[in-house]
């Protein structure tokens, strides 16, 4: 497991390349029979991602996490970007198909992650934040999760949002999640942007095609910076940063918060004329 400390807008606005990098991207989070996983000290957010092979891969518990086991203290939430897979939930066994999500309460003592055919595997996407109380294990799928169409071609910012974990639909004690896709011709992410200093934020830039990338910009909304992104990349979003991008094509992300509340509306737009 690696970790990422919790920086604030000074030291961010001196960095450069390197140093943006390696703290705000997470370059690799999908490795066959693996799970990788991030500790943020932003709201002690975990994100990682896991594709199992040919063999079933557990959900570990990291010796840092002083625990007895993962989800002793925490809940998690994962969002399946590959092909079908399941999760068993100490021996409850859901089916997640392509973009289904799945949350999974304080308390579950053993989580396992499998694919339906190694040769087409699941890659789920995780999210897990510290939980005070025990929320029921619960799926959503993709046809569940209401789609919302924002934006619209003129500002090449056409998008479909749907929403997984939140206030309104599954419940959970800090996570948010959801997953937004652009529209064909459509590249500019959460224009105009917006800070949300209650909650961190990350996102999974996906669907992206080869050869493709994103540029993601992050920064206080006066003093932002530039950070190209590839398919299956992560990128952080510390709660005083914007967090928006524009792709080379068009692409799919997961996004994902955690921190004081669960209401998906809890955002200060940044009027686009006043970005630096
Ligand atoms: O706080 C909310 C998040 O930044 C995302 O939900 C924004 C998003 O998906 C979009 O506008 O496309
Ligand atoms: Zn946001």
């Amino acid at each position: 497991m690696t970790q990422r400390f919790a920086i604030g807008p000074r030291e961010t606005a001196s960095l450069d390349t390197a140093g943006l990098r390696e703290h705000f991207l997470i370059e690799t989070l999908f490795a066959p029979g693996e799970i990788r996983l991030t500790y943020t000290h932003y709201d002690r957010m975990m994100v990682g991602g896991v594709q199992p092979a040919g063999s079933a891969v557990a959900l570990p518990c990291p010796e840092s996490l002083k625990a007895r086991f993962f989800l002793e203290r925490r809940e998690l939430g994962a969002l399946n970007v590959g092909g079908p897979g399941q999760i068993v939930v100490d021996g409850t066994v859901f089916e997640l198909g392509h973009q289904d999500c799945l949350y999974v309460g304080r308390g579950a003592a053993d989580v396992q992650f499998r694919s339906a055919d190694p040769a087409h595997p699941a890659k789920f996407y995780l999210l897990s934040a510290p939980a005070h109380a025990a929320h029921p294990t619960t799926r959503r799928t993709q046809a569940e999760a209401t789609p919302v169409e924002m934006g619209a071609a003129e500002t090449a910012n056409r998008r479909t949002i749907y929403k997984y974990i939140y206030a309104e639909g599954l419940q959970s004690c800090q996570l948010v999640m959801g997953l937004t896709q652009l529209q064909p011709g459509s590249v500019w992410n959460t224009m105009p942007a917006h800070t949300h200093d209650r909650r961190m934020e990350a996102y999974l830039y996906f669907n992206l095609p080869p050869g493709q990338r994103v540029l993601h910009l992050l920064g206080e909304p006066q003093d932002t910076r530039p950070l190209w992104v590839s398919n299956e990349q992560a990128i952080l979003s510390p709660p005083w940063s914007i967090h928006t991008g524009c792709g080379t094509s068009a692409y799919a992300f997961i996004w994902g918060m955690a921190g004081e509340n669960r209401e998906y509306t809890d955002m200060d737009a940044v009027p686009l004329d006043t970005l630096r």
